[in-house]
């Protein structure tokens, strides 16, 4: 049985983290917390997240339940979430973080962590989109370089603070690697006033933030003649948050090191 705490546990994907880990026949909840000072410290984390009253209540620090818990689950903001690693590397815990918008310096702190933490660090927590980075790479090895447009298109609720999505980043970056055309030199992530033509080979960005989309990413391959989609759509968070949980329980068994949901899944 994973013992899995959970951070940010009144947060959108914290409620529906504690669903997928009641749903789970090998976890059990061991704790969740929300930020200190919170009016809902002490509140029951099922009745947080809807599904009755657990006899869990939320700590407002990880100090308060350090001996409950084997892997931590994080899905807040960057520099919490490097908080929260700075703690489960001094106490021997594991943990799962979906944390996206870190900037180069934040991930080169998270890396930092690879050596003392079993980790696994995935943009996107669901097998779709896990198996999606397999086909683009295909598809930008066969296409990239015949003459194709890469674009990528996402789309998230209004709350949502980062962008791209780390999931459209993860994907430029899979299409970038396999094109041998760094991300940094040839993304492009802004296109306003006389921006000029595209160049041959830019892989562009594009970002849509409305009303309560959960998650939605389309790669396009377009050329004279034709265009090529490939589109992935979460209508649920359960999707990522069973993802989670199987990386929680897949981590609990891997010694030091940052993994992503590929070696969860199998698909490296
Ligand atoms: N990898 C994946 O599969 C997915 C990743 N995400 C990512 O997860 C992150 C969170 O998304 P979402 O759930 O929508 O965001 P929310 O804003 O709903 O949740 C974040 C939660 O973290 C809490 N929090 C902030 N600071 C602390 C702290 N110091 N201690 C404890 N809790 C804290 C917030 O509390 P408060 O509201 O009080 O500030 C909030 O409840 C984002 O980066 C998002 O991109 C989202 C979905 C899937
Ligand atoms: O903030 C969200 O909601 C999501 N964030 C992740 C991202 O930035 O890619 C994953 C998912 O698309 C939902």
């Amino acid at each position: 049985m994973t013992r899995i705490a959970i951070v940010g546990v009144a947060g959108r994907m914290g409620r529906t983290l504690v669903n997928a880990v009641q749903q789970d026949a090998e976890a059990t909840l061991a704790g969740g917390v929300v930020e200190p000072g919170s009016s809902l410290v002490g509140a029951d984390i099922g009745e947080l997240a809807g599904i009755g009253k657990l006899g869990v209540t939320a700590a407002d620090s990880l100090g308060a339940i350090v001996d409950d818990f084997d892997v931590l689950i994080d899905f807040t903001a960057p520099q919490v979430t490097l908080a929260n690693l700075a703690f489960c590397a001094e106490h021997g815990k594991r943990m799962v973080i979906g944390t996206t918008g870190l900037d180069d310096a934040e991930l080169a702190e998270l890396d930092g962590y690879g050596d003392r933490v079993p980790m696994v660090f995935a943009p996107n927590m669901s097998v779709g989109v896990n198996l999606t980075l397999k086909l683009l790479e295909t598809a930008a090895k066969a296409l990239g370089d015949e003459g194709y447009d890469i674009e990528v298109i996402e789309s998230h609720h209004r709350h949502k603070v980062d962008a791209p999505s780390g999931t459209a980043l993860k994907m430029g970056e899979v299409m970038a690697d396999a094109l041998e055309r760094p991300l940094k030199e040839y993304g492009v992530f802004e296109r306003v006033g006389q921006c000029g033509p595209r160049t041959d080979k830019e892989i562009g960005f594009a970002t849509v933030r409305a009303g309560d989309i959960v998650g939605e990413h389309t790669v396009m391959f377009a050329t004279e003649g034709e265009r090529i989609e490939i589109t992935h759509k979460a209508s649920s968070r359960m999707t990522f948050a069973k993802g989670a949980v199987r990386a929680a329980r897949w981590v609990a068994g891997q010694g030091n090191g940052r993994y992503a949901m590929q070696d969860v899944l199998g698909l490296e």
